[in-house]
């Protein structure tokens, strides 16, 4: 069976008066009833409009709103959200549960672990998880921001064949929209390259959070971890249905190599506790020679950390080379460092970060990232 992420943004699930759309959800939910009783897919759904349907049920304005007026709207409009869509999935006789997920939940290993397990009980049982941010309690360190971001984190988590975002326009465009009256949707990427990335602008609507931006942040994240991705649509007549039909529609991101779960939740999931600076011939060691990373590349080491923490590796002019499991602890690397800075040869040691618990995220000169096995 494929597994597919459907991420619904508020601009599509809300009416113009604010309230949630229930014929626009009911076309969501038969479309996403048809595919999982064709008993060919298992899907996940990441739906946003708690806020917005929590501020149209309130009256309130999303101007000048403070951080506890939105919460508060999240935690009124999340509960609109689940009941709508339990009801109308149960017509279609699918069983809905909500997950309501934090940064810090996905950043914890065994939190991420426990995430997975459970996604996949709901998946194998084929009961529909909802998933959104957990809004209302959520402080700026530990928050998403945008469902974008959270729909590929979702994706990795249960290894996704297919990221499906749904929103209000068909596509990535040459332009904003709103601003570039000749610009055109460009139907397939192959690679995102920075070129790509420039195109992407802001929301055009007042209730969506991120725009292209973070469509586009959602999609390398997939991407690179080796799932497809489709912005489409939402108003498009059985857009779910024409896309696993293999219908062109939208624009399609094409996946590089899979990547291994553990080393996508290294790269995009997990939190970085310190930063590893390591020296040129490391660099190309790690990006060229698929080599571990060996204590005779470091050059400083940035932060408290324990053995089987995750931190990242850099450049001496501080660009990103990756991210890794580091071995040793850092009171035990600057030891290392001192005693090698005094002569000694450190042969024995074995590697600071090992290969497997490796990601490069540094981008070739066609712009792939560098092969991971
Ligand atoms: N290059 C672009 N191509 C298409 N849309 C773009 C582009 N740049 C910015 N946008 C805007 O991004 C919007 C979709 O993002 P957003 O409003 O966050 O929707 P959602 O609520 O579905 O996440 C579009 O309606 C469009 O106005
Ligand atoms: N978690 C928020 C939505 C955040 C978000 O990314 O919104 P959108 O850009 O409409 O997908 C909510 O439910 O209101």
């Amino acid at each position: 069976m494929k597994r597919i992420v459907v991420k619904i943004g508020s601009s599509s699930l809300i009416a113009a008066d604010g309230s949630l759309c229930q014929k626009k959800i009911d076309s969501f939910v038969e479309q996403i009833s048809s595919l999982q009783s064709s008993g060919k897919y298992q899907i996940a759904l990441v739906s946003s409009g708690a806020i917005a349907a929590g501020l149209g049920i309130l009256g309130w304005s999303r101007h000048h709103i403070t951080m506890p007026e939105k919460q508060a709207a999240a935690a009124v409009g999340q509960g609109l959200l689940t009941d709508m869509y339990q009801k109308l999935f149960a017509r279609q006789n699918i069983l809905t549960a909500q997950i309501l997920l934090n940064r810090s939940d996905i950043e914890d290993r065994r939190r991420f672990i426990h995430i997975r397990n459970t996604m996949e009980t709901l998946l194998r049982n084929g009961i529909l998880p909802i998933v959104n941010e957990n809004d209302s309690v959520t402080v700026e360190e530990i928050r998403f921001g945008d469902n974008d971001t959270l729909s590929s984190l979702v994706a990795l988590i249960i290894e996704a064949d297919l990221l499906i975002l749904l929103t209000d326009i068909d596509g990535l465009y040459t332009g904003h929209p709103h601003k570039d009256p000749t610009a055109k949707r460009i139907p397939e990427v192959w690679k995102i390259t920075p070129e790509i990335e420039k195109l992407a602008g802001n929301p055009g609507s007042p209730v969506g959070t991120g725009g292209m931006r973070t469509k586009l942040i959602a999609a390398r994240m997939a991407t690179h971890s080796g799932i497809d991705v489709v912005i489409a649509s939402s108003s498009e007549k059985d857009v779910l249905k024409r896309i696993m039909n293999g219908e062109k529609i939208g624009t399609r991101f094409y996946a590089q190599q899979r990547m291994p779960s553990k080393k996508s939740w290294i790269a995009y999931g997990s939190k970085a506790e310190g930063r590893l600076y390591i020296d040129s011939g490391a660099i190309n060691a790690l990006t060229h020679q698929r080599r571990s990373l060996l204590i005779a590349g470091i050059i400083e080491v940035e932060g408290d950390f324990d053995e089987g923490a995750i931190v990242e590796i850099r450049s001496p002019s501080n660009q990103m080379v990756g991210k890794g499991v580091v071995s040793f602890s850092a009171q035990d690397l600057r030891l290392l460092l001192k005693r090698k800075q005094q002569g000694e040869k450190l042969h024995n040691y074995h590697e600071v970060i090992h290969r497997d618990s490796l990601v490069i995220l540094v981008l070739d000169e066609n712009a792939n990232y560098i092969n991971q096995s």
